[in-house]
């Protein structure tokens, strides 16, 4: 899906947008990192991946800080990152699986952006993982049993999103455009109950 700066749809659903951001959140695998760059590039809004904005502050790459200094250390700076990013209204901001786990990441998000989640089943986040060897917490004897066990853990908390799309076995240019609708028809709603109760 391609929409020129000039198109109608864009302007409408980026001026409804105002200064909140689009904040994808979902599994490892799910295509936060991809979809998100994609759904910039159409509604022509800047992108930022919140992993790859701690890697450019630390200088490190996520497996490097995980094993220097831990989780924790981690999900403080993916915090910290993410409130910034969310606060400036940085277009669209796709975060790491676990940043949508943290209390307070989510009031920010639920503040000043709206949240996307992409939901994948087990079978396509597998396959989609299996092409990159980047994510420590997939470093286990048993990753499929490790993405179910976080599958478990974090659905109900993803489910918290405003909007959920389905990020199945489609061409990333269809989940892509599936992700504009469902934002437009969120903002058009919100906009005639403003307009309604005024
Ligand atoms: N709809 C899709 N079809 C095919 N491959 C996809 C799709 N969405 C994402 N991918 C691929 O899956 C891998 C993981 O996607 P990524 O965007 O890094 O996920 P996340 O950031 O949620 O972990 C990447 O290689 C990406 O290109
Ligand atoms: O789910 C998680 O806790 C993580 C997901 C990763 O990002 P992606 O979801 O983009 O793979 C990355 O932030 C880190 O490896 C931890
Ligand atoms: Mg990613």
């Amino acid at each position: 899906m391609t929409l020129s700066a000039e198109s109608p749809l864009r302007n409408q659903l980026v001026s409804r947008l105002g200064s909140r951001a689009i904040v994808f959140v979902g599994l490892m695998g799910a295509g936060k990192t991809s979809i998100g760059r994609r759904v910039a590039q159409a509604l022509d809004l800047p992108f930022v991946d919140s992993d790859h904005e701690i890697e450019t502050v630390s200088r490190l790459t996520v497996p490097e800080l995980f094993e220097r200094y831990g989780e924790p250390e981690f999900r403080a700076l993916e915090h910290r990152v993410i409130e910034r990013l969310v606060r400036e209204g940085a277009g669209v901001v796709s975060t790491g699986g676990g940043a949508f786990m943290n209390a307070q990441t989510r009031t920010i998000v639920a503040e000043h952006a709206i949240s996307v989640w992409l939901k994948a089943d087990l079978d396509v986040l597998m396959d989609r993982v299996s092409k990159r060897q980047t994510r420590p917490l997939l470093k286990t004897a048993d990753p499929r049993a490790t993405m179910a066990k976080l599958m478990d853990d974090r659905y109900p908390t993803y489910a918290q999103a405003d909007l959920t799309i389905e990020s199945r076995d489609e061409k990333r240019e269809v989940i892509t455009a599936e992700v504009i609708e469902a934002l437009d028809r969120y903002l058009d709603l919100a906009t005639r109950r403003t307009a309604s109760a005024s």
